[in-house]
């Protein structure tokens, strides 16, 4: 899974497939159809964490998702946006590569 951070052209040309259980949490952030860039899958997991109030109100880049659907794919009651490794963990175990 290539960094976030950078937005190489990979992050937006690279279609990939999610598992069921992450699309599922795409689909309730606005996501259509069942293939997308790596950027397209960060940006519905942001909306997603701000659609259901997930990040802490006074520290920002806390995320609270125990008791989520995003806990459980994570296996975490929290993490901070500031280390995304648990976040590319679980991208490597639901994202399949599609062929485009
Ligand atoms: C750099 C980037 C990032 C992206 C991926 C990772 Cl693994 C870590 C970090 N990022 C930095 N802060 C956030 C963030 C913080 C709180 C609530 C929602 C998002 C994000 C995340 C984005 C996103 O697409 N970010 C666009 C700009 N964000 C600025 C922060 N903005 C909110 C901050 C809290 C208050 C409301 C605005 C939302 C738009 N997608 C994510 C998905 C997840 Cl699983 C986790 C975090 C994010």
């Amino acid at each position: 899974i290539i960094p976030v951070f950078f937005p190489t052209k990979l992050c937006s040309v690279l279609q990939v497939r999610p598992k069921v259980p992450l699309l599922r949490i795409l689909q309730a952030a606005g996501a259509q159809g069942d293939t997308f860039t790596l950027k397209e899958v960060m940006h519905f997991l942001g909306q997603y964490i701000m659609a259901r109030q997930l990040y802490d109100k006074r520290e920002q880049h806390l995320v609270h998702c125990g008791g989520d659907a995003l806990g459980e794919l994570l296996g975490l009651q929290s993490f901070s946006v500031k280390d995304p490794s648990p976040v590319y963990e679980m991208l490597k175990r639901n994202l399949t590569a599609a062929s485009v």
